[in-house]
């Protein structure tokens, strides 16, 4: 019997037939995308396209089965389609890239399919084809898993829940203070080691200062102390000097400053001492004695405080024979073993001199790695469920009554849903979006088809005056191009109004907010419209300005106290419930590509609310702040 028989049994033969002409786009060929590609040709899909940006790296075998040893630093979705090819009847298109780079993946590229999968790792992917999926009013399944657990959320916009409906948890940080001067864990000193000195020695683009901004979270107001860590950063930009002109025999001059001179300066802080135990520094005796070594071995080891001075000079040493080689810029990689080592010394050494306990570095891979235990069997179960619940989104089951989107269901394993601890999964159905949410319920959204010409003739003044005279909006208004965060034009910032869309630097791609900035007197405001910028061929679009025909709702402002009591009673959701143990973001990778910048004029807004929606377009930064210590 061939593979079609079971399919066509239970979506019958015209459904089947459907389903051939149906394209679906993988969005990652890790974990779950590699099982995605097999279910999807599986099941029958007419074509399917799958995305990523990343190579094959030993640590990817255990799990991802598509891959062999001999793929490692091959691209992830070329070769999973050529270990898919000879058993798939579906058309196979795979593309290595970003796909948050509007270069490669214009949002018409997007409207070719019917349904996106998301087989993820990190919250600003997710996010970014979550909005795609708004723009587009596209189906969605986003999925997930952290060792045993796993879930899938069905998304159709304008019927369910989007991703952004419910808080994510964002990664765990730490104020600049206590992993600057005051560490008590083994993870305040490994963050100091990978994320402030990894970056400091290696990276180019760190600027003297980088990162002690005045809007840091310090986690303190002591003068003194503030200026001291500015200070420190100051020199430790000279030491960069030393690994940059490779001079190995001044490696114990970056010992002497980090645990010496350094803790000295710290020690004289008399303030941080009076409830804390004192840093102890090493001993200038100790690093002197203390040479090159052979390679170390035993990762799963706890090395004594002399092997760990010693594999760090080795390492540094390594690290300096490769830094002209990548261009002064080296990444802190947890499979790159010189630059795990350099952190896993570096950390433990400070975790000595703290009186913290010192780790492993087979350990302090996975904290710094940010590893969760991967499980092919959860991935192969979540990404079933996807496929699965793809049948339905698409409407191809003969016998689903489904009315509305909100028949469909999600699905959690048990710990992931905490709804019941009999089962193993659980399926809740789907909630309505969140009307307080940023993304799906208080802003319009559509797409504005452009051509090249109409951004090079038209001005950001014509431009805005079209938008009013199309969606009734008041004559004060300000428009943000989100896609940096900057601040097109207000009511008090009008120096861009006679520059052309495409000098003001808008292009294919970007995301500009238009929103209703009329005085405070009025009871109703027009909701703001998040607009994406399609740019077309010339010759494509009959105007050279084709917008969107949409509603823009009116709404009210509400009061902040209201708004307060309405946080306080909001409906748990079985995705909030989620959210409170930890677990919704599985798998998390924060930060890959995506950092904003705050706005740095922010336009006048009549109430609190209309403030909120901005900020959620303009200050995104805060779940992203440079400005505090992150592990990612
Ligand atoms: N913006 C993006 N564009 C395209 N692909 C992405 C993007 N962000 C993440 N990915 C891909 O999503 C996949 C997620 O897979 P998975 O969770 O198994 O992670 P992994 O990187 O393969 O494994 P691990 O992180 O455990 O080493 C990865 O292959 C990653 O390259
Ligand atoms: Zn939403």
């Amino acid at each position: 019997m061939g593979r079609e028989a079971s399919i066509t049994r239970i979506i019958g033969p015209e459904n089947y037939a459907r389903l051939q002409h149906f394209k679906c786009l993988i969005v990652g060929a890790g974990g779950i995308g590699s099982e995605l590609l097999k279910d999807c040709i599986l099941m029958g899909f007419g074509e399917i396209h799958i995305v990523d940006l990343d190579t094959i790296d030993l640590s990817n075998l255990n799990r991802q089965f598509l891959f062999r040893q001999k793929d490692i630093k091959q691209p992830k979705s070329t070769t999973a389609v050529k270990a898919v090819q000879h058993f798939s009847n579906s058309k196979l298109i795979p593309y290595q890239g970003n796909v948050m780079d509007t270069k490669q993946f214009p949002l018409h590229w997007f409207s070719q399919f019917d349904i996106f999968l998301n087989g993820l790792d990190n919250l600003a992917a997710r996010r970014y084809v979550n909005k795609i999926s708004q723009f587009l009013k596209k189906p969605l399944i986003e999925s997930g898993t952290s060792g045993f657990d796993g879930y899938i959320q069905p998304i159709l916009p304008g019927i369910t829940e989007c991703f952004d409906c419910t808080k994510k948890e964002t990664p765990k940080t730490f104020p600049v203070c206590t992993i600057r001067s005051t560490p008590s864990q083994p993870i305040h000193c490994i963050v100091w080691a990978k994320n402030f000195l990894f970056n400091q020695l290696f990276t180019s683009d760190q600027s003297p200062t980088a990162g002690d901004s005045d809007d840091n979270d310090w986690g303190t107001d002591d003068k003194e102390e503030i200026s001291r860590i500015k200070q420190e950063t100051n020199e430790l930009h000279d030491l960069q000097q030393v690994v940059h002109r490779q001079d190995k025999a001044h490696i114990t001059d970056i010992l002497k400053k980090l645990f010496i001179k350094d803790i000295e300066k710290l020690l004289q802080l008399d303030n941080l001492w009076k409830s804390r135990a004192k840093p102890v520094p090493l001993s200038e005796s100790l690093i002197e004695s203390t040479r090159y070594d052979h390679d170390s071995t035993d990762l799963s080891a706890v090395w004594g405080l002399e092997k760990q001075i010693n594999q760090f000079i080795r390492v540094t040493g390594k690290l300096m024979d490769r830094i002209s080689q990548e261009q002064y810029n080296i990444e802190f990689d947890k499979d790159d073993q010189d630059t795990l080592i350099f952190v896993a010394t570096a950390a433990n050494i400070r975790s000595h001199i703290f009186g913290i306990p010192i780790k492993t570095v087979f350990d302090i891979k996975q904290i710094a790695g940010n590893i969760i235990p991967a499980i092919a069997t959860t991935n192969a179960i979540v990404a079933g469920l996807s496929t699965l619940t793809s049948l339905r989104l698409l409407n191809l089951l003969p016998y689903d009554k489904a009315s509305s989107g909100l028949d469909v269901n999600m699905a959690f394993t048990a710990r992931a849903s905490n709804l019941s601890k009999d089962r193993y999964l659980s399926n809740p159905k789907l909630a309505p979006p969140n009307c307080n949410c940023a993304v799906c319920s208080k802003v319009a959204r559509g797409v504005i088809k452009i051509t090249i010409q109409g951004l090079e003739k038209l001005t950001l003044s014509q431009f805005i005056e079209m938008l009013k005279k199309q969606y009734g909006y008041p004559s004060e208004t300000s428009l943000i191009d989100t896609s940096d965060q900057r601040l097109l034009v207000d009511f008090d910032f009008e120096d861009l109004l006679n520059r052309t869309l495409s000098q003001a630097k808008l292009r294919d791609g970007s995301v500009i907010l238009f929103s209703d900035e009329e005085g405070d007197e009025r009871e109703m405001y027009k909701q703001p419209l998040e607009l994406y910028l399609d740019v077309v061929e010339d010759n494509a679009a009959a105007l050279e300005v084709e917008l969107p025909s949409l509603q823009i709702a009116l709404f009210k402002p509400q009061k902040q106290d209201e708004k307060e009591e309405q946080e306080m009673t909001k409906e748990k959701s079985p995705a909030n419930e989620e959210n409170k143990n930890g677990i919704v973001i599985l798998d998390e990778e924060e930060n890959r590509g995506e950092k904003d910048n705050t706005a740095t004029k922010r336009p006048r807004s009549p109430d609190q609310t209309l403030q909120d929606t901005k900020k959620a377009k303009t200050s995104k930064s805060s779940e992203y702040a440079e400005d505090i210590i992150e592990l990612d």
